[in-house]
């Protein structure tokens, strides 16, 4: 029996986190699950017996790890998953039949080598990106997939995608998660920082071999974790997951607010090697002993920096230290973000064990791909301005379904009025944020990346991660309080090599934006129009993480003369070393994030 979306009212007012950043599954603190009862918090994990993240990857050049298959161990545990053939590799899934996420496109262009370039993406855009890493013993850079020991199943994958080589984020990071290094990493919007987690977390998952899952109990034991902000990220990050880890044997499920619980639980109980989840819905789900965190070998945060600021920070920290995870050290850690104010830094580091901090062009920047515009707008004139902008696109031919628009506004209510507007003013649109059901969240997703409503209005819920084709200008109608969520927001266009354009409306309202607009856009080569300049000259304050920074925003804050580990001043950048040339970071003042409709 199918549960209605009726059914998952109750969790979605669970799963949503309150201005004060308390969900109301927080508050239900003194509840502990059946199968932490009797033991202590930091229960003792169980250590992958062989062949886990911290067991000795021999380096790229080690020859191949792929002689054992995996052990017959799902079975165990789940309960839900009769089928065989979970042991081998492509052995796809037993008497359950894999989905091909490839569609039509699964066979073909598999001879073709990581050399043949069949892709439109421009490499040369990131040729002289800087990259600085800093940390001890850090693994050298790969400079393509065929250097890498991901196995033959990841690599045809890696091909169905159409990748031809890795993405500079890719060429460092996946080597170091290869090597079982726990690992911050900093890269731009669109870079490509998903398959840089997913692909060594899959690899090492095939590689590994782990304990047996316990027999008789109905709660899941996922090996790797994946948290991630929204929703809609999250089922993002699942569909692209489910197409590296195709015919690998790997399982990947989803876990997120606003859709059904139950159906959620069913999934996982067919087996789950990779869990990819919301904050909000997976402290649901371990409050209930569906999911136990006892046998996680892999933790990777995607929008790390948004995880741990104000909105999130006790629930990550419920989920990662109060529940049965495997503290760091035990466990391999992964945080991706294209910003990492340094507090956020801080906080990050007690996840961490003998990290790497990797940074890939300019920490918090944004690309070069993206030319900003910015436009000085009065509140009322807004409409008509962008009026003015939409009908100019049309009359360039940039309008429809290779050319999507993004309208970032600040509040719910002003993106349903403007969606509203422009619908009435012949231009289709959509729109998306916190207090649409997740049917019509998912609905506008899919009529924007289809064409249907070239035109998308958001809150903040679609800034980060998502991966939409055929944006190629997004709006800041109402620009964000905050310079990394700029960058977030502009950051849904020039993805992957491609350029795109953002153009932000600024007026009286924005002051406190006005020097980290005029600073980033001088980072990234962008004309600032002089009144912008005379604006930022006038220093107004404001609480912005960016405020005072040096010119190229924050480095490893383990760098900082003011770190002091244990007292002892361990120097942990030693190691470290750096291509491209970093101005020094002069400190800037993190203030709160503001959380809007976040999940
Ligand atoms: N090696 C590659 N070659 C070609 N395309 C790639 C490669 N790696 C990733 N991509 C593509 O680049 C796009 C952006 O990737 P992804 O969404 O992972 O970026 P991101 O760095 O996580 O961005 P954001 O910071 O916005 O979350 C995706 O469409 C992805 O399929």
């Amino acid at each position: 029996m199918r549960n209605s979306w009726a059914d998952s009212v109750e969790n979605v007012a669970t799963e949503n986190v309150g201005p004060s950043g308390a969900s109301a599954s927080t508050r239900r603190s003194s509840y502990v699950p059946p199968h932490l009862r009797n033991k202590p918090m930091a229960a003792e994990p169980l250590a992958p017996s062989q062949g886990g993240p911290l067991s000795g990857f021999n380096g790229p050049t080690s020859g191949s790890q792929w002689g054992a298959s995996r052990p017959d161990y799902r079975r165990q545990g789940g309960g839900g998953h009769t089928g065989g053939g979970w042991g081998g590799r492509g052995s796809g899934w037993g008497r359950e039949r894999e989905v091909n996420p490839f569609g039509n496109d699964a066979d073909v262009d598999l001879e073709q080598s990581f050399d043949q370039e069949n892709t439109g993406i421009n490499f040369d855009a990131y040729e002289d990106i800087p990259v600085e890493t800093s940390g001890e013993n850090v693994p050298p850079p790969v400079n393509t997939f065929a250097e890498i020991d991901l196995g033959e199943a990841v690599n045809l994958n890696i091909r169905r995608c159409k990748y031809v080589k890795p993405t500079p984020v890719q060429r460092y990071a996946i080597p170091i998660s290869l090597a079982g290094r726990d690992l911050m990493a900093c890269a731009q919007t669109g870079s490509g920082k998903t398959a840089a987690f997913c692909f060594p977390i899959i690899s090492g998952i095939m590689r590994g071999n782990f304990p047996q899952r316990p027999r008789g109990v109905r709660t899941v034991f996922p090996l790797a974790l994946i948290l991630s902000p929204t929703r809609e990220l999250s089922m993002q990050i699942h569909e692209e997951a489910k197409k590296f880890s195709y015919q690998t044997g790997v399982r990947v499920v989803v876990a997120y607010g606003g859709a059904p619980i139950n159906q959620q639980i069913r999934e996982l109980e067919r087996g789950v090697d990779i869990l990819v989840a919301t904050p909000g819905r997976l402290v649901d789900l371990l409050e209930r002993a569906k999911v136990s965190l006892q046998l996680i070998s892999y933790l990777a945060l995607d929008e790390a920096d948004r995880m741990l600021d104000m909105g999130f920070e006790p629930q990550i920290r419920r989920i990662v230290e109060q529940m049965d995870m495997p503290p760091p050290g035990e466990r391999q850690t992964m945080l991706f973000s294209a910003t990492f104010p340094k507090e956020i830094q801080r906080l990050a580091s007690d996840f961490l064990a003998n990290y790497i901090f990797l940074t890939v062009g300019r920490v918090g920047s944004s690309t070069d791909l993206i030319a900003q515009r910015v436009e000085f707008v009065h509140d009322g004139d807004k409409r008509s301005h962008l009026m003015d902008l939409l009908h100019a696109q049309m009359a360039n031919g940039v309008h429809g379904k290779q050319s999507l628009t993004l309208v970032f506004v600040e509040t719910k209510k002003g993106a349903d009025a403007l969606e509203h507007w422009l619908c009435i003013n012949g231009f289709p649109a959509t729109a998306i944020h916190g207090d649409r059901t997740q049917q019509e969240r998912e609905q506008a997703l899919r009529t924007f990346k289809r064409g249907d409503t070239p035109i998308l209005v958001a809150t903040d819920v679609a800034a980060r991660g998502l991966d939409i084709p055929h944006v190629s200008h997004v709006v800041n109608f109402d620009l964000p309080n905050d310079i990394d969520d700029y960058v977030h927001r502009i950051g849904r266009t020039g993805r992957a090599g491609k350029t795109g354009l953002a153009t932000a409306f600024f007026n009286d309202g924005n002051l406190s934006m006005a020097k980290p607009l005029a600073d980033l856009m001088q980072e990234a080569n962008q004309e600032v129009p002089e009144w912008l300049t005379r604006y930022a000259s006038r220093s107004y304050g404001g609480r912005n993480r960016r405020a005072g920074a040096g010119r190229f925003g924050v480095r490893d804050f383990r760098r900082d003369s003011s770190y002091n580990r244990s007292g002892g001043g361990v120097n942990y950048y030693d190691g470290g070393n750096s291509s491209g040339g970093y101005g020094n970071y002069s400190g800037g003042a993190y203030g709160p994030g503001v959380t809007s409709a976040w999940d």
